[in-house]
Parts: C-alpha cells; structure tokens; sequence
C-alpha cells in the first residue's frame, strides 16, 4: 500500500514529477488536483491508505484543515524559484505584484528580504477574487503580475503581462526526501503507541492520562469499565469524572496516593501523578483499582500462602447434637452464621467451644476465606501484639526485615478466633477494640491503614461480666464482642448426650482401627455419672483409651472403672508438679519455648498444653 501521494497542480506537472521519481513508483502515489479538486482527490488517496500528501501551497493549506490526522507537507517556493520569476517579471517593469493565497505569499515574503525587492501584495482568500484583487493591482500600478495558477489563468485571459512562480522539482525533491523520513518516524511512532496501547490494554489497573488542559490523551478499557461512561479521546475530564479532580494534580504538580472513591457505586483505590516536562506539568495520570478486586487478589493469595494453617474443619454436621440442648446451640449458632456480627461463645474448657466457632465460619458466607485461630492466653503480650497486628520492618527490636503480617490481615474475608479472649491484655484489648471499631489494622511501626474485613468470634471459659466488673476486661470491648452471645452447656447439664457422644466417639476410634468394640450398658451408666471438669474433649481422651486398651468386644464397667481411676489420677494434684511438669519443661527446652512445636512433640494440641502449663505453674516459661 503507498503512503505517500503526490499531487501535482496541473498535467504538464505531473508527467515531470512522474519522470522524476520513476524509481519510487512503488512506493508513492501521483494526482492532479488543485484547491477544491485537490482535496476531493486527497480524500480519494487518504480513503486508498496514503498517510502523507505532498502539495502545494493553498491546496495543501486546505488538506490540512480538512484532515488533520493525515501529515501534509508544503512543497516550498524555493529562492531559486522566486528569483527565476522575478527576473523574468523585471523584464515588464519594475512595479511587480503578486497575487496570490495567503500560504504562497508568506513564502514570497520570506524570501523577498533575501532577494532586496519589494514586491506589492494581493491576498486571495477564493477563487472568485482573482479578478478583483487583479484590477486593484493593475489600479496601483503594476506593471506585471506574480502567482500561482489561479492568478495566472485570469491575467492570460485577460492578456495582462504575467509570470507564474513554478515550483522546481529541486523543491518537490526535498519535500518527497522530507515524506520519506517521515514515513519512518511515524511507522516508529506507531510500534511505540503500540506497545504502550498494549501495555494499557493488559493493565489490571485502569489508567487515565490527560494532556496540560485537562483533556484525554489516552484511557484504557479497564478504566472506561469502571468509569461507564463513553470515554473519548480529547474529552474534558471533568466532564466524564470531575470528582476525581485531575486538572488540581496538573495545577499543583504534586502526586497524591492511595485515595479511596466511589464511582458508579464501585469503591476504587487511586494514584494521581503529574506529567512533568522541565519544570512544569504537561498533564496528568490517574491510576486506579476496583477495591474489591485488589481484596479478592489479596484474599487470593493470602489462602495461597495460608492454605495450610488456617483452614476450618469442623462444620455443624461434625457436631454431635442429638440431644434438645446442643441442637438448640446448634440452631442458634446456624443463625448467627448467616449475620456478619461479632460472636463471643462461653463454656467450660473442652465443651466445644472451637468446633463451634469453626462450624459457624464454614456456615457463613466468609467461608470461603480462611480461618485463623489465635489463643489470646498462649502468648506473652508483646508477642500476642505484634502476632495479631503485624508490623514493618524495625518496628521492634528482633523484628524481621521484611515486616510481618498480622493474623488479622492473614484472616481477610475470612473468620479469626481468638480463643481465651478473657486472658487479654489491656493494651491487646485497646488495639482490638480500635480495629473492631475501624475495620482496619495499623501494623506496629506504621501509619498506614490497611483495610480488612474479618469476622471476629472470641471465646472463653471465663465469666467476662465478672472480669468487667473486676476492672480486667474493658467494658467496650466487651459489648463490641458480646454482639452474639452463645452459650455452650457444660457436658454434664447434657447427661442424655454422655453416651451418644460416647458411641460416637467409640465408633470414630473404630474406624481407625477398625476394631469392633461397644460399651455395655453398665459402662455408659458409669460414664453419664461422672462429673466431665474436661466436659466433651475429656469424655473424648477417656474413650480413646478405652479403644486403645480394650480387648474384649464389649467395654465392660469393670475396665472403664479402671480407666477412669486412672483419669481421676491425672487430675490429682500430687501427680501434676512430678512427671508431667518435667516433660513439658523439656519439650518447651528442647523447641526453645516455642509452644506450637512443644505441643506437636507432645502430641496434644496447643490449647491443652497452655492449659496444663498454667495447671503446672509453668505458663511463665521463657
Ligand atoms: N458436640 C460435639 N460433637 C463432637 N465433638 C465435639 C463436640 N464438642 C466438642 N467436641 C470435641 O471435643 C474437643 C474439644 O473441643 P473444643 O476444642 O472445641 O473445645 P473448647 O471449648 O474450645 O475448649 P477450650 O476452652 O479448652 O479451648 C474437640 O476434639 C472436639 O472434637
């Protein structure tokens, strides 16, 4: 396809600029057209891919005006041209003038400096004054007239004495060696639009940059998504999103970051930079991100890089709960599954509190996020601190390089369960309340509000009414908590439910194992009557040593009397500070205190060792 077009003001003209540049016939396109004629056939070329148009003075002036997409080259009037004419004009007289379209006599006058004549003027602003402007010359004088060839077609029919300034072909040479090189800059500028459109095009991010005035320049599709509107390319900003205030960024040259809008109901996270050229700001970019999307990454990720740890097992079915009272528990916490409040759930040690915080998680509509669990009592507070709000780097002495997440961002869109909340400092219960409050965390060391959205349920075994009043437990923070209140029952307010939990449990460790063992009735009678301090999670370990040490089908009352001596011994008293206390300090040596790998060598879970350390007096190891 040719690019580039000649255009050639009559036919004499145009056999000599084909002769001329016989060599590029390839590559550029010959048309006689002048004025009028002229841009009727430009538009023929630009419609047939010409990018370039080489012609003449007021012709080329109108294909200008008429395109402006399309690069126009002037083929000059050279000084050469002008003397050729002017020497032959003298031969006429000395009072010479031209008459011509204002582009042709600019050119005239530039050179006529160079050349030391003065020559009289005549501006022609159509066709239809050549006559005119031809008597008020002849009028002032002139012995001879200069122009193109609109002038020089009226004087002939007049037989007025004229010259016309032609256009050498050194001229048109220039300009096709001047389309020439163009042609490359612009098929360079074309590969460089390219990529950058391709860039704009794959950027998640919408983008929209405007030139000094607050105009257009460039949007891309994620932008004009967000911003719904019909976009165009050298609109106004402020008539598509005037909220957004660009034109203040291009005033003031200063970047504003991270600036939460809405538009057209969607939240939107922007970054507003000057473009800045020498000293001052040529324009201006608008950077921004759907909210929820930047949270469904992060949430994304963060299951990515969480997936292991924080992850809910439990659900309601796993829950055994035949009996009126669980299943009224159960009914009710289905319910507070399906509001997005704050849950506190109470209950003695081992009733299930954990199983039904998961259970809840895996019922709401934040299950598909994660689940992190937090036992508020396990760490000392500065740890528990930094652990749930995260910090950056040299927060703290010891702190890491790279900063930390809190388990409150790790918990983002999902549930977090701060189990044993009653143990709480006053300053990690100032720092809750503050993110309950804000729906945002601050990492140690940071000003930077990160917001999350996590649902909060926190457990304990302590009568947190009793601590408020005692002045250990702040009072907001416990209204913010007790939104929802479940109260699990202690197992033995459940007496009927003993033993289903009992065959159930039996039937579980069968499974592993698959033996075939049952309780006699005897022994479930002597289950139901004992009292449970360890509630469910007690009832549980008791059954599992019967599965591991029975060897008769059938339980009898005889061994789990036997068993349950056994129990009652470990919660003796004398029994605890010996053995027991021994061992864990040497786990807890050995894992240099770190709870969570001494309760993994212990093989309880971390709950239950932060329990027997506080029953041993050694919860203050390290
Ligand atoms: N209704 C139930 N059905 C089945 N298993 C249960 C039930 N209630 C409790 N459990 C079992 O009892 C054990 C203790 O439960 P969980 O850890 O939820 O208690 P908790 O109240 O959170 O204890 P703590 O206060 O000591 O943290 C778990 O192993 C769980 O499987």
């Amino acid at each position: 396809m040719k690019k580039i077009a000649v255009l050639a003001p009559n036919e004499t003209k145009l056999i000599e600029l084909k002769a001329l540049f016989a060599d590029s016939q390839n590559e550029i396109a010959f048309a006689v057209g002048s004025l009028s004629e002229g841009l009727l056939k430009a538009k023929q070329l630009i419609e047939c891919g010409v990018e370039i148009i080489i012609a003449r003075g007021e012709t080329a002036f109108n294909i200008r005006d008429a395109y402006p997409g399309i690069a126009v080259i002037d083929v000059p009037i050279s000084g050469f041209d002008l003397a050729l004419a002017l020497e032959k004009a003298r031969q006429y007289g000395e009072n010479v003038a031209v008459v011509s379209f204002p582009s042709m006599i600019k050119q005239v006058e530039c050179l006529e400096t160079a050349i030391g004549v003065k020559i009289k003027k005549y501006y022609l602003t159509s066709r239809g004054q050549v006559n005119a402007e031809i008597d008020q010359a002849v009028k002032d004088g002139a012995d001879v007239l200069l122009g193109g060839f609109t002038t020089i077609s009226a004087a002939r029919q007049r037989n007025l004495p004229c010259v016309e300034i032609f256009t050498g072909m050194q001229a048109y040479m220039e300009a096709v060696s001047s389309a020439k090189s163009l042609l490359v800059t612009m098929e360079q500028e074309k590969r460089k639009t390219g990529m950058i459109r391709a860039v704009l095009d794959s950027s998640y991010e919408g983008i929209v940059s405007v030139d000094e005035k607050g105009r257009i320049v460039a949007v891309n599709p994620v932008a004009k998504k967000i911003l719904k509107a019909s976009v165009g390319i050298g609109a106004d900003i402020d008539d598509v999103w005037s909220e957004l205030k660009l034109k203040d960024i291009i005033k003031s040259g200063v970047a504003e970051h991270n600036h939460l809008f809405t538009i057209n109901g969607v939240q939107v996270l922007c970054n507003k930079v000057p473009i800045k050229y020498r000293s001052g700001a040529i324009g201006a970019v608008a950077t921004f991100q759907d909210v929820t999307k930047i949270q469904m990454m992060e949430s994304r990720i963060r299951k990515e890089i969480y997936s292991k740890g924080h992850i809910a097992r439990y659900t309601f079915d796993d829950i055994y709960g035949t009996d009126p009272v669980i299943k009224t528990s159960i009914d009710m916490a289905k319910c507070f599954a399906a509001s997005n409040s704050n849950v506190l759930i109470t209950g003695e040690t081992g009733t299930g509190k954990e199983v039904f915080a998961q259970s809840i998680h895996n019922y709401s509509k934040q299950s598909q996020g994660p689940f992190v669990a937090v036992n508020c009592a396990a760490l000392p507070a500065q740890l528990l601190e930094s652990e749930l709000f995260g910090y950056v780097r040299g927060a703290f002495t010891g702190a890491s390089k790279e900063g930390k997440a809190g388990l409150f961002e790790v918990a983002h869109t999902g549930t977090i369960f701060l189990d044993e909340i009653g143990e709480m400092d006053f300053v990690n219960q100032g720092r809750l309340l503050r993110v309950l409050q804000e729906r945002a965390v601050l990492r140690l060391g940071s000003d930077k509000i990160i917001p999350i959205s996590v649902r909060v349920i926190a457990a304990t075994n302590k009568n947190l009414n009793a601590l408020v009043s005692q002045g250990k437990f702040r009072e907001d923070l416990f209204y913010r908590l007790n939104v929802l209140h479940l109260r699990i029952p202690p197992l033995k307010k459940r007496k009927r439910a003993i033993s289903l939990y009992a065959k159930k449990f039996l039937e579980e460790m069968c499974r592993d194992t698959g033996a075939k063992l049952k309780f006699s009735s005897g022994a479930l009678k002597l289950l139901e009557n004992q009292p449970w301090t360890g509630n469910v999670r007690q009832l549980k370990n008791v059954v599992e040593r019967v599965a591991a040490v029975s060897k008769n089908e059938t339980v009898s009352s005889a061994l789990l009397t036997q068993l349950l001596m056994f129990e009652n011994d470990i919660d003796d008293e004398t029994l605890t500070s010996s053995e027991e206390a021994k061992t864990i300090l040497q786990a807890l040596q050995s894992c240099n205190g770190v709870m969570a790998d001494a309760a993994e060598m212990l093989k309880m879970n971390r709950t239950t060792l932060w329990r027997k350390m506080n029953k041993l007096g050694i919860n203050k190891y390290k």
